[in-house]
């Protein structure tokens, strides 16, 4: 696909997220012969947004029309210097670049093609003067994040947050899982070298790929064989079903409060016989919960539903475990989730903890004495996590946690905490999680 074409969707992805919606509705309504290359080019457009953002203020004073702001700015971002070696970038040559941005402008919007060219032509003349000083006075530039989210971060982790930002920036791995009940990583690793596909097992049951691949390329993926899921979200089935003594019986009953798409549940499900009872409380999004599991063969009630309005949808019967994935910011996912970052607020943040506390309170009650309830967000935020757990627990005076895991940030200096983790390498590990098991005094 020429490039040109590439750019225009890309531009057109880049203007959408712009205008507040996702990067991955904005995407699905690209071409699909096109989406993979439109995906990468809007990915690496959006990880330099603020420093794109900053050049096109200084090149063209007179905010231009949003077409031309939008394609300027993927432009922009596929010019910016890199400075992180291990960063993902699409490599085109400048003159490629700048031929190809000014081609698409003449087909959109041909009376725009000339100044397209000249703020280009002269960002790449000016870039080495230019991009060091703004990096020196702007985090925003610096950090390729908006200002409050940098704050956040240098409060919540003094120690860790320039390796946060950094890490970003960087593209994610694939990772997967296998069906526990069907084969191992080793055994799957074996099917994946005679498809050609190199990897990596870095647990019993997960893998990460050397690249990533369609999933239809994936050996026995339509029959639930594996899946993909993130190292991270790996870690929430067996924490909920314990180990040893502490191992949830066969025919336990569960609440799955938030399940969409299903990942955690099956995990669940491919670990153990459970009675298991799968919320969510959008019905599209829980078709996407029965689509996982009649794929991987496993069988759970399913009911669209307001975790938190228990009395539309609660039975009576006390839960033994209940796994609460709350809706977050999303923070710890944003090497997967470039845009997350321009499209949340500040205020977005406050209004999560208080849905995640409203989820708390309202689900505890419903555990029988004795029974676990796992609290997890994919956020590095501390008031998602250890604050909002803490919380929780002084107002709650019949549960007890250990905090463990805690917050997982998704890079090196957060070191293994679990002994199965312990051979991860640095460049895979998962994404940015909170875990905590809080179980109720009997
Ligand atoms: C982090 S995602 C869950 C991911 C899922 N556990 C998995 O592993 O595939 C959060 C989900 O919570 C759902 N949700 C948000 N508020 C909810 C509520 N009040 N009751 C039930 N589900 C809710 C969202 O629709 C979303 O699907």
């Amino acid at each position: 696909m020429p490039l040109q074409r590439l750019l225009g969707h890309a531009a057109d992805a880049v203007g959408a997220v712009l205008a507040g919606r996702s990067l991955t509705d904005a995407l699905a309504a690209c071409p699909a012969p096109a989406r993979p290359g439109t995906q990468a080019l809007a990915f690496h457009a959006l990880r330099q947004l603020g420093g794109a953002q900053r050049a096109l203020a200084h090149l063209a004073p007179r905010k231009p029309p949003p077409e031309v702001a939008s394609l300027l700015l993927c432009a922009l971002a596929l010019l910016w210097p890199q400075t992180d070696p291990d960063a993902a970038t699409p490599s085109y040559a400048d003159h490629t670049l700048v031929d190809q941005a000014v081609a698409c402008m003449r087909q959109r919007r041909a009376a725009s093609a000339g100044f397209v060219n000249a703020v280009l032509r002269r960002f790449q003349r000016e870039r080495d003067a230019l991009v060091p000083a703004w990096q020196a006075d702007d985090p925003v530039v610096r950090w390729q994040h908006p200002r409050w989210w940098i704050e956040r971060l240098q409060r919540d982790w003094p120690q860790h947050w320039q390796a946060l930002l950094t890490a970003a920036n960087r593209a994610a791995p694939m990772a997967l899982r296998v069906h526990a009940r069907q084969t191992d990583a080793v055994g799957y690793l074996a099917e994946l070298a005679e498809a050609g596909i190199e990897a990596e097992a870095v647990g019993t049951h997960a893998l990460v790929l050397t690249r990533p691949v369609p999933v239809t390329a994936l050996p026995g993926f339509a029959t639930g064989r594996v899946s993909v899921q993130d190292l991270s979200a790996q870690i929430a089935a067996p924490l909920l079903l314990g180990e040893g003594a502490d191992r949830l019986p066969a025919g336990a009953r569960v609440l799955d409060a938030c399940a969409a798409p299903g990942g955690k549940t099956a995990h669940l499900l491919e670990l153990a016989d459970l009675d298991l009872l799968a919320l969510d409380v959008e019905p599209e999004r829980l078709a996407r919960v029965d689509d996982t599991l009649r794929r991987c063969g496993l069988k759970a009630d399913l009911k669209a539903a307001d975790a938190a309005r228990v009395d539309r949808w609660w039975d009576g019967r006390p839960f033994d475990a209940i796994l609460l994935d709350a809706p977050c910011s999303a923070s710890g996912i944003v090497r997967r989730h470039p845009d997350v970052r321009w499209l949340r607020r500040p205020a977005d943040i406050d209004a999560l903890v208080r849905t995640q506390a409203g989820l708390l309170d309202a689900l505890w009650p419903l555990l029988r004495p004795g029974g676990r309830l796992v609290y997890a967000t994919c956020s590095v935020f501390k008031a998602e996590g250890e604050a909002q757990l803490a919380a929780f627990l002084q107002r709650s005076s019949d549960a007890r946690t250990q905090a463990v895991p805690g917050h997982r940030l998704g890079i090196a200096e957060n070191g293994p905490k679990t002994a199965g983790e312990a051979s991860v390498q640095p460049a895979i590990r998962g994404d940015g999680f909170f875990y905590a098991r809080v179980d109720k005094i009997s």
